[in-house]
């Protein structure tokens, strides 16, 4: 054999791939050891031609092929070469992101091989000595059936080195493993709605559709993913289930291992020990596991049979990846199914307005569970309670402090919902209702306390703080959506008998902390849960009869035009938590807007109506989805530098930039962040292509462009950006 050019990444900054001379045979997908620099790195062989021109004698040559795994396969590189081409990011760490960190490092790695152990003929013929305990123990037990290098473990210690003997001698063998016969746990009845979204689900032709099952909250669509999945099973398939970070808990884990008790499940999440994450991961490319759980990251791990995606809570903004390779796994899986031919199915109980304009469009097809699936149980009671004439006590009104000592008494769970999630400030009239909006574009202006100034994060628009309500002349002007901290204790005053369970990202930083919640809540040992927005995923909490939710007016008038469309969600999401057992729900809403849409909508359930008003403002004033966006960042140690390389950038591109907007620069939300200040460009068209074929032309200039400014400028795009 002789030099053969190959084509490597490596997971560097750096796009495109690099030309080596390999003496080894290679294919595309495999790993190998390559000079780089002065230093040695791992690299991944990918398809492409070499460039001509080069003489061998210029180019480096492959120091080692890592040939223990077979290469990642070609549905694997497909799914990195796309995500790479389409959120602008070099192929090499994007493919690096996709891998287990296991798989990052240049040596190889040798799988276990888990393939149970039989008799040959020989074997069968060749009985140990009488005297030899063990061996005759093993021999014995491999006469009455295969078994795995553990089983033979607990038969006798020494199995190790027996087997390995044998092995050499030729008196066993490795076999495949028998297929396991599908077992189902008990599952309840469906109810009419779970039975006509199954049925539809399952009747289709083989092939790709994406669906969205539209549930309430509480209406059994984990049940229906369950019974689909045992379908897929069934056929021998492998299913991919993607879920929110922090709904991935043992409860889910549990849920499933119950149904589907002799099938292999396998997790996969970023917390999860490295050698553990490494083992599930081969477990799914070779086939061996059934089902994988995980979360955003997960969408890319390689599965040979596959047959079904289901990304659950479709909406959760933890499936968009916020640095790096900035990938939305909901939408990479939708590609995914595609590519395979297959269903994937989106639940949630409140879509995002992308889903939902993509049923409109005709290219999801919709399935809806308008039930709570348990017994009795129905949509909790809303009721807003007025707070601008309402006398306030620690910030709880009266009508709210008699529900939670009514609760008390009766010895029910209660909720006290404060949202404290950066909700950037805006200015508001408490007399009028006036609220600060750009003169340039359908944004709220940020109130940036310390110099005075209101600003456009979408335009960079800016001006003084007025000391007096434009609108109306009066003099209490002041940002929504402030003081809840102090919550808790005050709670613990008012009630001093209440046993109070506080729940945010403090205290449930430990890996067992949701474990022992739940276990508290089930055995009656809270009273009141008081939590931010991680209460409001689709926990069970089983006897909760009242939702309180304190502080929501923030999201209602931010700068951010996501913020209604999250802050709907999040309160269908908490006040769904209520009532889901036998007794009825409540739930209770402080506001200075009751009149405000989204809580009469939050009040008559109307999801769908809801959206459709969104989906038409948002039409109105060209947001997304009716438009698609890219950011591009730029962050330095001052705004300013950051400003200027990008008042460069525009004035460069803008000649490439037919069929786009561009907005900007104006500073990020969160200007300063880690010592670096933050400003972007929003790049926007109605034609995604266009604004691709543009995007495509951008990193070396702007890699050019960055030299010019120095070495403390950094640059990155996001696309479809969820944050702005
Ligand atoms: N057909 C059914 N009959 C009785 N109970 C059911 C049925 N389907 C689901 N349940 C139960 O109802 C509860 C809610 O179901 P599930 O968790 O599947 O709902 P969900 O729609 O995924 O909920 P959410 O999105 O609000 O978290 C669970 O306790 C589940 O075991
Ligand atoms: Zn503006």
């Amino acid at each position: 054999m002789g030099l053969q050019r190959v084509q490597v990444v490596v997971d560097l900054p750096l796009f495109g791939a690099f030309t080596y001379l390999s003496h080894f045979p290679v294919s595309p997908g495999q790993r190998v050891a390559v000079p780089f620099g002065n230093r040695q790195l791992c690299g991944v062989v990918v398809t492409g031609i070499p460039p001509e021109g080069l003489p061998d004698s210029q180019l480096k040559q492959v120091e080692q092929v890592f040939d223990s795994l077979p290469p990642l396969s070609a549905d694997f590189l497909a799914l990195a070469e796309f995500a790479a081409a389409y959120y602008h990011f070099p192929l090499g760490q994007t493919l690096f992101t996709a891998l287990p960190t296991g798989l990052r490092e240049a040596r190889d790695i040798t799988p276990p091989d888990e393939r149970p152990y039989g008799l040959t003929d020989a074997g069968l013929a060749a009985m140990p000595a009488a005297r030899q305990r063990a061996r005759m123990a093993l021999w014995q037990a491999l006469g009455d059936g295969l078994l795995s290098q553990q089983q033979a473990r607990q038969i006798t210690p020494q199995a190790g080195k027996i087997l390995a003997d044998w092995l050499a001698e030729g008196l066993v063998q490795r076999l495949e493993p028998e297929i396991q016969p599908l077992e189902l746990g008990p599952s309840p009845q469906l109810n009419a709605d779970q039975q006509a979204a199954l049925d539809a689900l399952s009747r289709e032709p083989a092939g790709f559709q994406a669906w969205l099952l539209h549930g309430i909250t509480g209406s059994g669509k984990t049940e229906v993913y369950l019974q689909r999945i045992a379908l897929c099973l069934a056929q021998r398939q492998q299913v991919l289930v993607l879920v929110p970070e922090i709904n991935l808990t043992p409860q889910l884990i549990e849920r499933f291992l119950q149904r589907f008790p002799a099938s292999r499940i396998a997790v996969q999440h970023s917390q999860l020990a490295e050698g553990e994450r490494l083992r599930n991961w081969l477990d799914a490319w070779q086939g061996r596991a059934d089902i994988i759980i995980g979360t955003r990251l997960s969408v890319f791990t390689p599965m040979p049979r596959l047959g079904m995606i289901v990304v659950d809570e479709e909406h959760d903004g933890s499936f968009k990846q916020q640095d790096g390779l900035r990938y939305h796994a909901r939408d990479l899986a939708i590609w995914r199914a595609r590519r395979a031919g297959i269903p994937i199915v989106l639940g949630s109980a409140t879509p995002s307005l992308e889903s939902v304009a993509n049923v409109e469009a005709g290219r999801y097809r919709q399935l809806k569970l308008n039930q709570r699936a348990h017994g009795a149980a129905r949509l909790p009671t809303v009721r807003l309670v007025d707070t601008r004439r309402a006398k306030l006590v620690e910030g709880l009104s009266d009508p709210v402090i008699k529900a939670l000592s009514a609760r008390l008494e009766r010895k029910e769970m209660s909720l006290v919902f404060i949202n404290r999630r950066g909700f950037a400030p805006v200015l508001a009239c408490t007399d009028c209702g006036w609220t600060s909006g750009c003169p340039r574009c359908s944004t709220r202006l940020v109130l940036h306390l310390l110099e005075r100034k209101l600003r456009c994060h979408h335009c960079g628009w800016e001006e003084n703080v007025p000391h007096a309500c434009p609108e109306c002349g009066a003099p209490d002007i002041k940002p929504l959506g402030e003081g809840t901290q102090r919550l808790e204790s005050a709670l613990g005053r008012l009630f001093p008998a209440a046993r109070i369970l506080r729940i945010d990202r403090d205290t449930t930083q430990r890996k067992q902390a949701w474990d022992e919640i739940y276990r508290k809540v089930h055995a009656g040992e809270v009273d009141m849960l008081v939590g931010t927005q991680m209460l409001a995923k689709g926990h069970d909490f089983g006897t909760l009869s009242l939702v309180t939710v304190l502080n929501a007016d923030g999201g209602l008038y931010s700068a951010d035009y996501r913020a209604s469309e999250r802050l709907f969600a999040q309160l269908t999401q908490v006040a769904g938590r209520a009532g889901r057992a036998d007794a009825p729900g409540e739930v209770l809403v402080q506001t200075q807007w009751p009149e405000h849409p989204l809580y009469q909508a939050l009040v008559a359930h109307d999801f769908d109506g809801f959206a459709a008003s969104l989906l038409q403002e948002r039409r109105q004033a060209a947001f997304p989805p009716s438009v698609y966006q890219a950011l591009l960042r730029a962050d330095a140690p001052e705004l300013a530098s950051a400003t200027a390389f990008l008042t460069h950038v525009r004035q460069q591109v803008q000649p490439l930039a037919a069929e786009l907007l561009i907005s900007g620069p104006a500073p990020a939300l969160m200007v300063r962040l880690a010592n670096r200040e933050r400003a972007q460009l929003v790049l926007e068209s109605a034609n995604r292509q266009a604004l691709h074929r543009f995007l495509d032309q951008l990193p070396p200039l702007l890699d050019a462009q960055a030299r010019q400014h120095g070495r403390g400028l950094r640059w990155s795009l996001d696309i479809d950006p969820q944050e702005m």
